[in-house]
């Protein structure tokens, strides 16, 4: 028999094929082969973001990860996407491609399924993967405690806590979701934390989904660990917690499947920096400000006097073209570095970092406590209220920024948590030991490591013994 052949399934978004392309760096390091179904926008957009890269060695592959891709039905340069359409994409057309895409693979002597990981909000590919008799995992890209939401829905609903779009009856209530777990505001459910209600509904649908495939599934491998999560994980029999994924942990680094290209100019410019002096600004793929946040934010980090290296996506802010950040920087010269895709990983484990002011989205919350670096937190929508949840009140690693009545956090909010952040001996101090705590984990003998490389061995022996499939 060949290699194992194992098909990786994220979600067509930058915080999903991120760490399900680190799972596959892993799969292929364990001796399998390894496909990453993505649709054809995304492969072009990691492509685009690679050519200048000398490792990477075709169009079709990154150093042993072959790409299947597949339309996504959202136009062809649309660009920045819209999160509305492509969360109608992901709970509609997306099931059918995939399902077309994995039996496609199947029918190939050649390319036989051994197993599928799959993003657990990609239900479809779990689903059609036990039809075919394939072994199956599902892949959690969110915290414990979100995955701990997503098991109790039946539970929330039974209750008449949440009806059935998961809109909650009464404001501002709280539950336990077990006598472990500490008391969640109801406003935290991951469907809830989006202010428009279509969004909640299609997020909710999304959920209600990803409960299904929790049945489907034996194991649900999770980008979290133990030391940081155990009353969650508590909760979730089948939750095998095997992160931190991050790509800066191997010794020789690989494409990390990045949709734009890394502006690394910025490492260069934080050697010139004094330790622990630079803010690092990012708020992940999605999220999006207006002319309005942008400016206090800019004008925030004036106010702060230390230098900071924020990253501004193309697609950050909203309306017109910033001609304020140009200005902006001009005024401030060196102090300020502005990239328009950084190497996070990279950036957060430098030397000169001092804080991460950031939307709190899983992956950096993981990258940052990974790095001992403490947080100013600004979530926008979905899981990053939970997580700034933790960051705050659980791990004590960072203090919230508070919007005012219009939504705005403004520049003297900024100036005044910064300065106590960086005051803040206790917040140090936990935050470094949070970073001890991860090592551990991902290290020679740490819980992460071993439950990964079981889980390897137990789909290994599944495929001696059974051949491919059930
Ligand atoms: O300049 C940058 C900015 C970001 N990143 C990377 O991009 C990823 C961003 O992921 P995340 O922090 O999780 O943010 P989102 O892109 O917003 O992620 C989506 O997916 C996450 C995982 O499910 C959710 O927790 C978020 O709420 C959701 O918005 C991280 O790995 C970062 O290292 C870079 O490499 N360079």
């Amino acid at each position: 028999m060949g290699k194992p052949h194992a098909v990786v399934v994220p979600l067509p978004a930058q915080g999903h094929v991120l760490p399900l392309m680190e799972l596959s760096h892993r799969l292929v390091e364990r001796g399998f082969r390894v496909t990453l179904l993505c649709t054809e926008f995304d492969h072009k957009r990691m492509m685009a973001a690679l050519r200048n890269d000398s490792r990477s060695q075709s169009q079709r592959g990154i150093e042993g990860i072959c790409f299947a891709t597949f339309p996504d039905g959202l136009g062809s340069d649309d660009d920045p996407r819209d999160g509305l359409k492509l969360a109608e994409f992901t709970v509609g057309e997306f099931k059918r491609l995939i399902e077309d895409v994995l039996r496609k693979i199947h029918e190939r002597e050649e390319d036989k399924i051994s197993c599928v990981i799959a993003d657990l909000c990609a239900c479809a590919a779990v689903s059609v993967a036990k039809e075919m008799g394939v072994p199956r995992a599902a892949f959690s890209t969110s915290s414990l405690g979100f995955l701990a939401q997503i098991v109790h829905i039946p539970k929330l609903l039974e209750s008449g806590i949440i009806d059935r779009n998961g809109e909650t009856r009464c404001q501002n209530q709280t539950v336990r979701l077990s006598p472990t777990m500490p008391e969640m505001s109801t406003s935290l459910f991951w469907w809830s934390c989006f202010s428009e209600s279509m969004s909640r509904n299609l997020a909710f649908k999304t959920a209600l989904e990803a409960t299904q495939t929790v049945t489907h599934v034996d194991e649900i491998l999770c980008n979290s660990f133990t030391g940081i999560e155990a009353p969650a994980l508590g909760l979730i029999p089948k939750a095998i917690p095997i992160g931190p994924l991050l790509s800066t942990n191997r010794a020789v680094s690989k494409p990390v499947g990045n949709f734009w290209a890394e502006d690394s100019s910025c490492l260069t410019w934080l050697d010139q920096q004094q330790d622990r002096s630079a803010i690092y600004v990012a708020f992940g793929s999605f999220t999006v400000l207006n002319q309005t946040q942008f400016q206090e934010i800019a004008a925030g980090l004036e106010q702060t006097g230390q230098p900071f290296l924020w990253v501004v996506r193309p697609n950050l802010v909203s309306g017109s073209p910033n001609v304020y950040a140009e200005d902006f920087l001009n005024r401030l010269g060196n102090r300020g570095k502005i990239v328009s895709w950084a190497p996070q990983q990279k950036v957060l484990s430098h030397r000169a970092i001092v804080c991460f002011m950031s939307h709190c989205g899983w992956n950096s919350t993981m990258e940052g406590l990974s790095n001992g670096v403490p947080f100013l937190c600004w979530p926008y929508a979905a899981d990053q209220f939970l997580n700034q949840n933790y960051i705050c009140e659980v791990w004590e690693i960072g203090f919230e920024l508070k919007p005012n009545e219009d939504g705005i956090v403004k520049r003297e909010e900024i100036r005044k948590k910064t300065e106590d952040l960086l005051f803040d001996e206790g917040i140090k101090t936990r935050a470094l030991k949070m970073k001890e705590m991860a090592q551990e984990t991902s290290g020679n003998g740490g819980t992460s490591l071993r439950n990964f490389d079981e889980f390897v061995e137990r789909i290994k022996k599944q495929l001696s013994t059974t051949g491919f499939g059930d």
